[in-house]
């Protein structure tokens, strides 16, 4: 096994700058620049030198093998966060024998092979990396402090016991069976099976979570619908004008609202058009808006909208320094009412991502599917009688293999080449 090496915190300048080492040769090497190590998890101040040339004054923190992120014996170098004190130290640990550049994601794939972590975890720390808003901080965290290991680990513990009172029955199958075992077979499958139904229900809340909501103004052309987007997001992100009919491409603007990441869409004005481009655009602000997970819908005056608000759709009264009217009044002009439209829009997206639950993403719904789908075929095969229990269990064997998948003990190796790819270096 190789000793990698990696600047682990951002490059540029910085007052410190983290420097992991890890693999059999870390501490080797990391004695090889600072002469002596302090105990491990004890940080010590130490000179680095290589060859009698002075690197740096480091803070020299040490693992143990079994006991640190990689499960490797690590050594951290925190040095000063100087672009060229950073560049001379990756250089004088390049000169130590079996030491090498770490691969982006290393790290963390090692902390996947030694079991310190499960795919899972790994996917956790990924968003957590990512994460731009406390909804996503949040959620990241309780993926990756092992949220969906648990529960999995619960439905397997589940299907184990179910497979082992079905094989019980395999041998019994010509004779009677002294006791009946399918009543608490079933209700283990069903138990598991309910579990499963529910978090591919709450699934969708929690990818809105991590790729953020989209939320789209919509209403009659010249509502003000642009002059409001550009108000929300403080820039001039849309051209505004008195021409109705002046936006015709959907504008994107991304945006933390409530804590959640939302991408704020500003809409070509609803209108029965005979001008090519604007019917163009009609259709596109149609279609995103019917895609949206909220719509705002923008009146002007007594204008009635081409389409009709559904329920969870906010309705807001705009030019509200002109005249008001009752419910929700804004002015994108005045900046009137702007709070109060961004409470009532936080309050529908904690609605929608409330219901998140701990998985996360395609490739657990696509896993959790998979189960799913072999426990109806045990369920089917217990109900038919004990002379069908090896195709039960095997059923059963197949749904806990899909959750095995979920958490990468199993059919791996094709997975972690397109998770890792979102890491970089020193992660
Ligand atoms: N008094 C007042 N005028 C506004 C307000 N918001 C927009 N306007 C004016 O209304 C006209 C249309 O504004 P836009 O923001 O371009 O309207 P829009 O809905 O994006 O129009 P289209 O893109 O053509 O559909 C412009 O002349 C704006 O200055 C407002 O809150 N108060
Ligand atoms: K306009
Ligand atoms: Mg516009």
């Amino acid at each position: 096994m190789d000793t990698i090496y990696a600047l682990a915190t951002a490059r540029g300048k910085a007052g410190v700058a983290v420097i992991r080492i890890s693999g059999p040769q870390a501490w080797f090497a990391a004695r090889e620049l600072a002469g002596t190590l302090p105990e491990p998890r004890i940080a010590g101040l130490r000179r680095l030198r290589l060859a009698g040339e002075e690197l740096d004054e480091a803070v020299v923190l040490c693992f143990e093998n079994g006991a640190s992120f990689t499960g490797e014996e690590v050594a951290e170098l925190h040095i000063h966060g100087a672009i060229a004190t950073v560049s001379a130290v990756l250089r004088a640990l390049g000169q130590i024998d079996g030491l090498r550049l770490a691969e982006p994601g290393e790290f963390t794939r090692r902390a996947l092979e030694n079991e310190r972590l499960d795919l899972a975890q790994v996917e956790g720390l990924s968003d957590l990396i990512e994460a731009e808003t406390e909804a996503q901080r949040k959620q990241a965290l309780k993926v990756l402090s092992g949220a969906v290991g648990a529960l999995v680990e619960d439905w397997r513990a589940k299907l184990i016991r179910a497979g082992a009172l079905v094989e019980a029955t395999i041998d019994f199958a010509d004779e009677e069976v002294p006791v009946d075992v399918s009543p608490e077979v079933l209700e283990l499958i069903d138990a598991v099976t309910a579990g499963i139904r529910d978090e591919l229900r709450r699934i969708g809340a929690a990818e809105r979570i991590r790729e953020g909501f989209e939320v789209a103004i919509v209403g009659r052309p010249n509502a003000g619908k642009s002059t409001l987007l550009n108000a929300l997001a403080g820039r001039e992100a849309a051209i505004t004008s008195e021409v109705a009919g002046t936006t015709r491409d959907v504008i994107e603007v991304r945006m933390e609202i409530g804590g959640q990441a939302v991408t704020l869409l500003d809409t070509a004005g609803l209108r029965e058009t005979d001008d090519v481009v604007e019917a163009i655009g009609v259709e596109r602000a149609l279609e995103r808006a019917r895609q949206s997970d909220l719509r705002v819908f923008l009146l002007d005056g007594e204008e009635v909208p081409l389409i009709a608000p559904e329920p969870g759709d906010l309705v807001v009264h705009g030019k509200s320094d002109i005249a008001e009217h009752d419910g929700l009044n804004v002015s994108g002009k005045t900046g009137a009412g702007l709070a109060e439209l961004i409470s009532a829009i936080e309050e529908r997206l904690s609605g929608l991502g409330e219901g998140a639950g701990v998985m996360t993403r395609e490739r657990h719904r696509v896993a959790m599917q998979r189960a799913f789908g072999a426990l109806e075929s045990a369920r089917d095969e217990v109900l038919r009688g004990s002379d069908r229990s090896e195709l039960a269990a095997e059923s059963l064997r197949q749904a806990a293999w899909a959750l095995e998948a979920l958490l990468g003990r199993v059919d791996v190796e094709n997975l972690l080449d397109e998770i890792f790819s979102s890491f970089c270096i020193g992660k």
